[in-house]
């Protein structure tokens, strides 16, 4: 069935049912070593989990591991340019759930990101990317452990559809005179604007079933959250690319009070029964006055616009979500994407789950990665209805490759990630606490020691490092 590769002889499929993983005793997983740092990383994590999985099931449970290739590695075994052999998709395909290190991707041209097209292909729509803090880990931040994030980014769409024209070719040339010739003089609203005849072109789609899926999963997760937790920020630079990140919003809070009315709260509508709540006696105009502070300022239109949404929130959830009820929900808010930047570093505890478009979440989740340690501290999951693919938020350091230095504490958390999703929580509670325990007596790599007061020396081997964290489970 494979051109070059044969399954473990032993171990049973993954298979799913209703989106969710029934995994047997012994599951085949596929996985990726990755370029650069991969072959430093990859080891080190295959020996934290085989580990883990031993320690806390003492062999009644074991992962059978099936090595498939992608990136500089499948090249080598399958001839110039097969950087994702068929081979590959077929065995991901088939095992459901499949681990991977980093894969390299040129700038400026060259293949198109080997890591999108996984996602893309087994349309994986949620990246789903913690950020918690392990005590002990140095951080350029004041107060770290305040933040406890997780960016669910939509993952299959957005300007990563790669459906982009180099400036000059002849379609991008046809293109910007057909935009500037007829489309945007149709639309009154563009004016007189025009593409620059020197342009490279690059589409965004945003579309209302990807942005509602993701939001779907966003908002699913954080009713499995504590309570002080269950709050989904939908983030979005809605201001300027009104109808594809501005919708992005409103398709969020469409699905959050439609699909999940029973269970959310928007914070407009939080406000406008706390107002009630506070003053039963508010008139609907004083109640529109308060949500909005400008609203003396505003035209008569919009100001009846705000009260006739105070009128609709009291008279259609008045019942089920007044007299406090609201704080037992789901909030629903929404930010600016600039503005969440400054927020997780200055109001770091006011967020939990962080629902995104592709670009801003690949951005959103390294920075929030520095302030808990770094993009060595940054795992992530890639997740579908039928398939998931385990993966860092960071790339492969090629600088670093080889030299068995490198934090492979972000795959070993995906692979914790992916111990959780499988439903094997105390192999993954044993990895988390190693890993936490080494932190916190200082057995760290290079990355971290050097952040440290005063800096570790020497630093931990990337596979001294995994070392640790295995002697650390108890
Ligand atoms: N999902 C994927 O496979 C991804 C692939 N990529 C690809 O990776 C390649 C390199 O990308 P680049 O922009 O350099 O970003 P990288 O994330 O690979 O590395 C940037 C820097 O981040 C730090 N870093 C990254 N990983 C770790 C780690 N495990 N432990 C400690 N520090 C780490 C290092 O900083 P320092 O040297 O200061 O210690 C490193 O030099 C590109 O081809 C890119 O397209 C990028 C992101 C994701
Ligand atoms: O695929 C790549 O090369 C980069 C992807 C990336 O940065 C990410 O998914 O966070
Ligand atoms: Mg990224």
């Amino acid at each position: 069935m494979y051109e070059k590769l044969t399954s473990p002889s032993q171990g049973t499929k993954i298979t799913f049912k209703d989106g969710k993983p029934i995994v047997p005793d012994d599951p085949i997983i596929p996985f990726i070593r990755g370029d650069g740092t991969g072959v430093d990383i990859w080891p080190a994590t295959e020996k934290v989990i085989d580990a883990a999985v031993s320690a806390a099931y003492g062999g009644k449970r074991q992962i059978n591991w099936f090595k498939v290739y992608a990136g500089d590695e499948a090249c080598d075994k399958y001839g110039t340019y097969q950087y994702l052999p068929e081979d590959t998709l077929k065995a991901i395909k088939e095992y459901g759930i499949a681990i991977k290190g980093p894969l390299t991707t040129p700038v400026g041209g060259g293949i198109r990101s080997l890591n999108v097209a996984l996602r893309q292909i087994f349309n994986l729509y949620a990246c789903v990317r913690p950020c918690r803090y392990y005590a002990g880990t140095p951080s350029p931040h004041k107060s770290p452990e305040k933040l406890d994030v997780i960016v669910y980014r939509e993952n299959t769409e957005d300007i990563y559809l790669g459906i982009e024209w180099r400036q000059g070719s002849e379609i991008a040339d046809k293109l910007i005179n057909i935009l500037n010739t007829d489309l945007i003089p149709a639309t009154a609203e563009h004016g007189k604007k025009q593409i620059p005849l020197d342009s490279g072109i690059g589409i965004k789609p945003i579309s209302k079933t990807g942005s509602q899926r993701l939001v779907r999963r966003a908002i699913q997760h954080a009713l499995r959250l504590p309570q002080s937790k269950q709050q989904v920020t939908l983030v979005h630079k809605g201001n300027i690319m009104k109808y594809t990140e501005g919708a992005f919003r409103d398709w969020g809070y469409e699905l959050a009070t439609t699909e999940f009315r029973a269970e959310c709260i928007t914070e407009r509508e939080s406000w406008i029964l706390s107002n009630q709540e506070a003053n039963p006696e508010l008139t609907i105009e004083a109640n529109a006055r308060k949500i909005d502070p400008g609203y003396d300022a505003l035209t008569p239109e919009k100001q009846q616009q705000i009260c006739q949404e105070v009128k609709q929130v009291l008279e259609q959830i008045w019942d089920t979500h007044g007299h406090g009820q609201w704080q037992n929900k789901v909030m629903v808010n929404d930010r600016i994407a600039d503005s969440i930047f400054q927020q997780i570093q200055t109001r770091p505890d006011e967020y939990s789950i962080l629902a995104t478009m592709n670009l801003n979440g690949d951005y959103l989740s390294d920075a929030a990665a520095a302030i808990v340690g770094g993009l060595g501290m940054s795992p992530g999951a890639n997740i579908g209805d039928n398939c998931a693919i385990f993966e860092a938020t960071h790339g492969t350091a090629p600088k670093h490759a080889g030299l068995d230095r490198i934090n492979p504490g972000s795959v070993i958390l995906s692979g914790v990630m992916m111990l959780e999703y499988m439903g094997w929580q105390e192999a993954a509670d044993l990895i988390q606490q190693g890993l936490g325990s080494a932190i916190a007596l200082g057995q760290v790599t290079y990355d971290l020691a050097r952040l440290m007061a005063p800096p570790v020396e020497p630093p931990l081997k990337c596979s001294e490092f995994a070392q640790a964290i295995i002697n650390n489970f108890s």
